[in-house]
């Protein structure tokens, strides 16, 4: 095995922070071979999908890897815009702006990178860099705030696979859910409200997420009670009463059982019980995605209208907004403690190794 190294490391380079975000992936192009080598990476993660691999194996490559590419390929040009794939652009500046946040304590001793667990920018690469300048204490935030054995628990697979590869490894720390934090909670409720602001409050808020198996729910997954715990804290911000909002699950995928109520079924059968005015928010996806833009703002607005809807509107993901950005460094910030470097310290590191290079070592 031949454990992959920088050899011509400086041995007087200071230790930095890296703090790595990461979301899901996206194709690097709505057309269908982009999008049957995304789908054949994730769905091939068995953390993704548990079912025998032999099985699986047929099911994937001999029925879904021929169907789907096509169908997602034109739900995806729906959503595509210049900057490519709402998922990665609103990543690449969540990104940017905590690494502007963070340098306001850290200065250059903190390096913010973002990456993807299927497709790019890869875990591994970017990690390449990170390590290449000078990263020796890592931060990985998936930005997924409730946890799941199939997003935050396959995102840490990929980093463990990546470190068994490695000659150095740095220090680690790995945020695994942030689903009940004040400041990402207060970030949600605020972007409602500001929302209600300009568009007048529903007779009902739909918290709709990702939905996952049933069967994960039954095995010990936390995601379905971190989910009503999001939307039950964020309730209580909006001061809304239990009658008030509803928590459903979207996206389903295949035909077995997923968490209920399904956000779809719901849309369809609200009107007929006298409500005909929602608005559905998003908390579980930090970026907005074709799962909400499309699914969420396009699709189940259909369904709800045809069924007698009147007022349908979705709220926006938390996406680059400044109280996101600072939700999430307060995050990272709480989990830099003891490694903190701040501005002050990084000085006087600068000046011990500059007095050292004058005088040389005592
Ligand atoms: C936010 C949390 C997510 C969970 C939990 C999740 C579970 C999950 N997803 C699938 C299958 C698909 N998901 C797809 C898209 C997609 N999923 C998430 C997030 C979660 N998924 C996001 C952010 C996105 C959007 C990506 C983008 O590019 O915009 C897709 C691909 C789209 C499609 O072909 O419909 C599939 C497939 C499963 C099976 C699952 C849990 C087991
Ligand atoms: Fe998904
Ligand atoms: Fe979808």
């Amino acid at each position: 095995m031949d454990y992959r190294g920088f050899p011509d490391f400086s041995h007087g380079q200071a230790d930095k922070i890296g703090v790595l975000v990461t979301n899901l992936g996206t194709p690097d192009a709505p057309d269908a071979p982009s999008l049957r080598r995304y789908l054949r990476q994730f769905l091939a993660d068995p953390r993704v999908v548990e079912v025998p691999r032999a099985l699986w194996w047929l099911i994937l490559n001999g029925v879904i890897l021929r169907i789907r590419p096509r169908r997602s390929a034109a739900a995806y040009k729906t959503v595509w815009t210049e900057r490519g794939s709402p998922l990665l652009f609103h990543t690449k500046d969540q990104a940017a702006k905590l690494q502007q946040k963070l340098q306001q304590d850290y200065g250059d001793n903190v390096v913010v990178g973002y990456a993807m667990r299927y497709g790019s920018p890869a875990i591994g690469t970017v990690i390449d860099e990170m390590l290449e300048a000078g990263v020796r204490k890592l931060v990985l935030l998936p930005l997924y705030p409730q946890y799941s054995g199939a997003t935050t628990g396959s995102t840490f697979d990929a980093l463990a696979h990546d470190f068994t590869r490695r000659r150095w490894l740095p220090d680690f720390r790995f945020i695994s859910h942030y689903h009940d934090d004040a400041g990402y909670i207060k970030a949600c409720a605020a972007q409602i409200k500001a929302f209600w602001t300009q568009h007048g409050q529903p007779q009902k808020l739909i918290f709709s997420y990702h939905g996952v198996p049933l069967k994960y729910l039954q095995k010990g997954d936390p995601y379905h009670c971190e989910c009503h715990k999001t939307s039950r804290l964020i309730a209580n911000e909006l001061g809304l009463g239990n009658e008030d909002y509803l928590t459903t699950f979207q996206s389903r995928f295949g035909r077995e059982e997923w968490l209920k109520p399904y956000t779809d079924a719901t849309l369809k059968a609200l009107p007929e019980q006298g409500v005909k005015n929602v608005q559905v928010v998003c908390p579980g996806f930090s970026a907005d995605c074709l799962e909400t833009i499309e699914e969420i703002g396009e699709e189940n607005r259909e369904y709800f209208e045809e069924a007698g809807g009147e007022s349908y509107a979705y709220i926006p993901a938390l996406n680059a907004t400044d109280a996101h950005i600072d939700a999430l460094a307060a995050i990272v910030q709480r989990e830099l403690q003891g490694w903190q470097l701040t501005r002050d310290e990084q000085q006087s590191a600068e000046r011990a190794q500059q007095l050292e290079k004058d005088y040389g070592s005592i």
